[in-house]
């Protein structure tokens, strides 16, 4: 049974382990662990500073990032999965894999060593028997580089590909109709390097290292079953996904999220996000769909653009984030205010408006997006942009509509956007509390699509 937030009104899914909804502040020793703490290991905190731990439903919304030792954790358990609607994190790693085994039994085994280890490294411990504590003569059982760091508010997000539902692993009948190929978009450039996957991992943490030594742990235990495709890392985050947090700004320099789904709309999310078992494959019920898409922003030409087209493109106010329409940051927009020459303040063929609901038949997404940079080009020229991710029920309705429509007519898509990695998921929902994990018959993320 779902609850709600006293607070927020956030519906918290994720049961989260004796943590009162000033958790993340007041750190409580709370979760129960699973491995050894890597702080305690190094003897860096005591009993006072052991790691608190907070829903990953929203819960504690906005104080994930309050607390300056980064010490909080979220659930790994709930209906659904971490780092959807949790309070978006600063820093990402991602990555997509293929999977390198035809054998249906090995993919289940590697889902749950890696629902083991997501459970553990999302409490800050070690897995295994540690960096630096098994036996001499073997590989440590955790790669170290975040020995001494705690939790992070690190999420860790698994996802399925098309390519697990081929022939390989007798789940053809069971893909759902949602997880679409996605089509080849107007203008899209895509570089074969950033596409596809039968199967993802979006780790979101307070600390890059943190996200980066949880792909990098998970993809070792994959060895001989699934490699990585595709990686990107992400330096800052492009939206918010509850209230308490400011509105952070994407690589063009404008505030990004104002207009986002949050943790606290919970109709809207309930609508919107979350698959429930009516959508066709009751495996999905409290998943969801994750389009990936990597955006490369032409820098070099926006930085040559005036202020006033940076705005007109957008639709709204680089300063304070506010609608050309009028009023502050969070005013609706409206597209039937006209300036003294008669046309409307914000253009049609501006990115708000062609992206807002009314444009879409009320169609909605949780948008979780990164700043990303990546080294130059050959000509010298950034190789950065926004990583995108959104969060929706239906790619088909919610996503390719509004997709088809930035790419013919938005003038910021089209003069200064270059897409060159796409990917669509099934997030599958999550693993209950309660649950007892282990690689010997422990539940694991996705276990009912197997069942
Ligand atoms: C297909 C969906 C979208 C893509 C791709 C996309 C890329 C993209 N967007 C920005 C910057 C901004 N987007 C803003 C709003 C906004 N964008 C989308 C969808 C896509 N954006 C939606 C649904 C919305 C909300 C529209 C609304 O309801 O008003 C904004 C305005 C602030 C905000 O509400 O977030 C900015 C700025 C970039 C830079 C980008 C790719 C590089
Ligand atoms: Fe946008």
């Amino acid at each position: 049974m779902s609850e709600q937030h006293p607070a927020t009104g956030a519906e918290d899914t994720s049961a989260p382990v004796g943590a009162s909804p000033d958790a993340a502040v007041e750190p409580v020793d709370a979760a129960p662990r699973r491995g050894m703490s890597r702080r305690a290991v190094l003897g860096t905190v005591g009993a006072a500073a052991g790691v608190a731990a907070v829903g990953a439903g929203g819960f504690a919304a906005g104080r994930a990032t309050a607390d300056p030792l980064q010490r909080h954790a979220y659930d790994f358990f709930g209906t659904h999965q971490s780092g959807i609607v949790t309070p978006q994190q600063d820093r990402l790693h991602f990555a997509a894999f293929d999977l390198t085994t035809d054998s249906r039994a090995r993919v289940i085994s590697l889902l749950r060593k890696w629902t083991e280890a997501a459970a553990t490294l999302m409490t800050g411990s070690e897995l295994g028997s540690g960096a630096a504590g098994g036996a001499y003569a073997a590989p440590p059982d955790d790669t170290g580089e975040a020995l001494g760091l705690p939790a992070s508010g690190l999420t860790i997000t698994f996802g399925f590909g098309p390519g697990l539902f081929d022939d390989r692993f007798g789940l053809a009948d069971r893909r759902p109709a949602q997880l679409i190929d996605l089509p080849k978009f107007s203008g899209d450039t895509l570089d074969e390097r950033y596409v596809g996957g039968d199967l993802c991992i979006q780790a979101c943490a307070d600390d890059p290292q943190v996200a980066v030594h949880a792909i990098r742990n998970l993809s070792r235990i994959a060895f001989g079953d699934a490699a990585i495709r595709w990686t990107q890392l992400g330096f800052g985050r492009t939206s918010s996904t509850t209230r308490a947090q400011d509105t952070p700004r994407n690589f063009m320099g404008f505030k990004d999220g104002t207009a986002n789904l949050r943790a606290e709309d919970v109709d809207l999310v309930d609508e919107h996000v979350w698959a429930s078992a009516d959508d066709g494959e009751e495996w999905m019920a409290g998943g969801s769909y994750l389009v990936a898409r990597r955006i490369r922003i032409l820098a070099e030409n926006w930085d040559r653009t005036s202020l006033q087209q940076q705005e007109s493109d957008v639709g709204r106010t680089k300063g304070s984030g506010a609608p050309l329409s009028g009023g502050s940051e969070f005013t609706e927009p409206d597209f039937t205010v006209t300036g003294r020459d008669g046309e409307p303040l914000i253009r049609p063929d501006s990115h708000v408006a062609l992206a807002h609901p009314s444009a879409n038949g009320g169609a909605r997404m949780l948008r979780r997006g990164y700043n990303f940079t990546d080294g130059a080009d050959d000509l010298g020229r950034l190789d950065a942009g926004l990583f995108f991710l959104a969060y929706v029920r239906d790619p088909a309705t919610q996503f390719v509509p509004i997709q088809n429509a930035l790419s013919s007519h938005d003038v910021m898509t089209i003069e200064y956007l270059r897409t060159t990695g796409s990917a669509l998921f099934a997030i599958p929902p999550g693993v209950p509390a309660g649950a007892t994990l282990g690689s010997d018959g422990g539940a694991f993320v996705g276990e009912a699509l197997f069942a």
